[in-house]
C-alpha cells in the first residue's frame, strides 16, 4: 500500500487526477483495448472530477476508450433523482468530457430483479477484462463503496442496508432529511475492488482520519473494509494532512519518505508503481525482489526505544 499526503484536499485531489490522466495515456486505449475505470460518487472526489475535466479541456485526455463502472447506486431512488448516482456521475463528469455513453456503466437501483442486476454487472466487468484501475472515496465508518462495517471481504455485487452512520453521512444530499436517505444500495463488493488491477482511494478532512488509521495502521477487519487493502498488490491511498490526523507521526514520515526516495529517483510520484519499477530511467534502480518500494524498513523501527537513526535521519522515538 502507498500513502500520499498532501497538504490541502485539492492537492491530494490533483495528484490523483494526474496519475489516473497518465495511467490511461500510458494504457494508450483503443476501441479494442479500452481503459476500464472504476469510479465512485461522494464529495471527495468531486475535485478529482474537475481536474479530470480541466484536463480534457486542455487536450491532454480523452475518454473516448474508457469503460467505466461506477460502485455503488441507490435503491428505489428514480435514475433521473438529482441525487441519484446516476445524476451525479453525468452531472459531474460524463457530460463534461468525450465519453461513449454506451461505455458508461451505473448499477440500477430500480430493475426489477435487483439480484439479476448484480449478478450482470459482475459478468459486465468480467468481460470488458476487470477493472484496470478502481478510484474510490471512503466513509468515515472506513466502509468502501457501500460495503459497510460487517460486509464480507469476499462480497461481490449486491444488495446492501445502509448502515445509520452512513444515512446520517449522506442526508446533507438530501436537505438535511434523513428519512429522505434512502435504506438500501446495489454496491459493488469488497472483492470486485481487491480484483481491480490497481486501486486509488481518497481521503480527505478530519472525519476520514479515524477509517485512515484503521486502514493503514491496523489489521485487516471487515469491520473497515478500506483495510482489505491491505492485501491488494497495488493499491494507493492519497489523503490531506486532515485525514492523517489520527495516525503515528512514524506511519507518515514513513511514507512520506517512500514518496521522496522516489522522487530522488528522479521520477513522478504520479508515475503508477508498475511504470516506475519497470522503467529504469538511469539504470540504477532495480525492481526490489518484494516489489514494494521499502526505503527502510519499518518494521525494523517498531518497538524501538532509543532515538534511531535511518539514513542519516534521526527520528525521535519516546514510546513508554
Ligand atoms: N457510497 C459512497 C462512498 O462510495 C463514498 O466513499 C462515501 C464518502 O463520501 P464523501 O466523499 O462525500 O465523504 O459516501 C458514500 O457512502
Amino acid at each position: 500500500m502507498r500513502l500520499i499526503v498532501r497538504e490541502r484536499p485539492e492537492q491530494a485531489a490533483q495528484y490523483i487526477a494526474a496519475y489516473i490522466v497518465k495511467r490511461i495515456n500510458a494504457f494508450g486505449p483503443t476501441t479494442d483495448r479500452p481503459f476500464v475505470l472504476g469510479l465512485p460518487t461522494g464529495s471527495s472526489p468531486l475535485p478529482i472530477y474537475q481536474a479530470l475535466i480541466a484536463a480534457y479541456s486542455r487536450g491532454e485526455i480523452s475518454f473516448q476508450h474508457v469503460v467505466t463502472f461506477n460502485m455503488d447506486e441507490y435503491v428505489g431512488l428514480p435514475r433521473d433523482h438529482p441525487e441519484s448516482y446516476h445524476s451525479f456521475m453525468y452531472k459531474n463528469f460524463f457530460q463534461h468530457v468525450d465519453i461513449d455513453v454506451k461505455n458508461v456503466n451505473l448499477l440500477d437501483g430500480n430493475a426489477a430483479s435487483l439480484t439479476d442486476e448484480c449478478l450482470a454487472y459482475e459478468a459486465k466487468i468480467k468481460a470488458a477484462g476487470g477493472i484496470e484501475l478502481f478510484l474510490g472515496g471512503v466513509g468515515s465508518d472506513g466502509h468502501i463503496a457501500f460495503n459497510e462495517p460487517g460486509s464480507s471481504l469476499a462480497s461481490r455485487t449486491r444488495i446492501k442496508s445502509l448502515a445509520h452512520e452512513t444515512i446520517i453521512a449522506n442526508a446533507r444530499f438530501f436537505n438535511g432529511d434523513i428519512d429522505a436517505v434512502p435504506r438500501m444500495a446495489l454496491t459493488v463488493g469488497v472483492q470486485t475492488i481487491m480484483d481491480a488491477r490497481e486501486v486509488v482511494i481518497i481521503a480527505t478532512g478530519t472525519s476520514k482520519a479515524p477509517a485512515i488509521q484503521q486502514a493503514v495502521e491496523g489489521g485487516i477487519s471487515h469491520l473497515c473494509t478500506l483495510s482489505a487493502l491491505q492485501l491488494h498488490p497495488s493499491s494507493m491511498l492519497v489523503v490531506d494532512e486532515d485525514a492523517t490526523m489520527e495516525l503515528k507521526v512514524k506511519t507518515v514520515r514513513y511514507f512520506t519518505g517512500v514518496e521522496r526516495t522516489i522522487l530522488s529517483k528522479g521520477m513522478s510520484s504520479e508515475t503508477p508503481p508498475s511504470l516506475t519499477l519497470a522503467t529504469s530511467i538511469d539504470g540504477t534502480w532495480r525492481e526490489p525482489e518484494d516489489g514494494e518500494l521499502t526505503p527502510d524498513s519499518m518494521s525494523s523501527r517498531i518497538g524501538q526505544t532509543k532515538p534511531l537513526t535511518v539514513r542519516s535521519v534521526t527520528m525521535p522515538f519516546s514510546p513508554v
